[in-house]
């Protein structure tokens, strides 16, 4: 096991695109040292992506938005909506200036979009997003608790706090979702078109959150109405994020009261295969324990597929509740049922 590898403090960059290395291995040399003519580097967030062509704000300030390149020396070193860069070159911002991203910092969360056709890799998609905004629709089209599943998992493994987006309440009540997802601790906000969505605007408020959901849930209304002026802030990104090209993989937006939101148009579904049953079962702390009493390759999921599994003493001790425990395994088998979900995404 890597010095770091024990227990929730994962290194993303070693989990990255498996065709490329993110950064120097470790225990060489000092990692990020910098050349002397990056000194004067700056430090941006990405918050689009075309074609060879990073848009990025300086400091995370909306107003101050440069267009960058990466630089030879990194290679194909991959550099997504959400990285934290250092630029050089020219900054000013300027019609028509190019910086050069020279580094890009370790990540605290990923997001990954499944491998397909068009690309046998897993990709990560956001990077150091703080929460995963899962918009579902109540009615039209019917919620899909699969989805949420897979999302959920998506966010544990991923090191995203999830939160579920109810749309759509004028057609259909929220209670029964609501109910499923409760032992969660989930915070769960309830949206419909003709109200404002106070609670999801101070849910996102200086945070920087991905947004996923099916099309037609209602995430375009959503997103119109928590960035009024959404196509005047992303210049160069909204038209990009207009198209249904597979290129369009995300794009931050800048919330008027702080934070970004990181609209996902091109994810039809969450790459699920580097996780492993316990990265799950870190976000249920009571269970951890227990868990790592469990034979070698328990997939948790108790009798018949896992017999030896001890989460259910955890149970029946009394430290954990019955509804905990189901979670918990609806959640793992959800992982475990990927190669099936996804062929179910497939046909959609
Ligand atoms: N009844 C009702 N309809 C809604 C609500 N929110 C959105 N809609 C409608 O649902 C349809 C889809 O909404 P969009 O916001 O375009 O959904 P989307 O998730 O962005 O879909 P894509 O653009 O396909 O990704 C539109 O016709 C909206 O008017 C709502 O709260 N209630
Ligand atoms: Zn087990």
């Amino acid at each position: 096991m890597s010095p770091r590898g024990a227990g929730r403090g994962k290194d993303w960059s070693k989990l990255d695109e498996s065709d490329v290395r993110v950064r120097p291995g470790r225990g060489t040399r000092p990692r990020t040292k910098r050349r002397p003519e990056h000194a004067d580097a700056v430090t941006a967030m990405v918050v689009g992506k075309d074609r060879g062509r990073w848009t990025c704000s300086l400091e995370g300030d909306p107003e101050q938005i440069v267009v960058a390149m990466r630089a030879r020396e990194l290679g194909r070193t991959p550099v997504v909506v959400g990285d934290s860069v250092d630029l050089v070159g020219d900054t000013s911002g300027k019609p028509d200036t190019l910086a050069r991203i020279v580094r890009v910092a370790d990540r605290t969360s990923v997001l990954r979009r499944t491998a397909d056709d068009t690309d046998p890799f897993e990709r990560v998609v956001v990077a150091n997003a703080s929460q995963l905004l899962i918009v579902v629709a109540l009615a039209d089209p019917p919620p899909r608790t699969g989805f949420i599943d897979r999302a959920l998992v998506a966010a544990y493994a991923g090191g995203l706090e999830p939160v579920l987006c109810l749309t759509k309440s004028d057609l259909a009540a929220p209670d029964e979702i609501i109910t499923a997802y409760a032992e969660l601790a989930m915070p769960i906000l309830v949206t419909r078109q003709d109200k404002e969505p106070d609670d999801v605007a101070e849910r996102l408020r200086d945070q920087v959150t991905a947004l996923i959901g099916h099309s037609g849930v209602g995430k375009s209304t959503l997103v119109n109405k928590l960035v009024p002026d959404a196509d005047r802030e992303t210049g160069v990104v909204s038209a990009v994020g207009k198209g249904r090209h597979t290129s369009v993989t995300a794009v931050a937006l800048p919330l008027p009261t702080g934070g970004w939101v990181v609209d996902t148009p091109g994810i039809r579904s969450f790459g699920l295969a580097h996780i492993e049953p316990d990265d799950i079962v870190a976000a249920f702390p009571e269970f951890v324990e227990a868990a790592e009493e469990c034979p070698s390759g328990c997939g948790h999921l108790g009798t018949p597929e896992d017999p030896g599994c001890m989460l259910d003493t955890v149970v029946a001790d009394g430290s954990a509740t019955t509804g905990r425990l189901d979670s918990l395994r609806r959640l793992l088998s959800s992982r475990a049922g990927l190669d099936e979900s996804q062929r179910e995404q497939g046909v959609e």
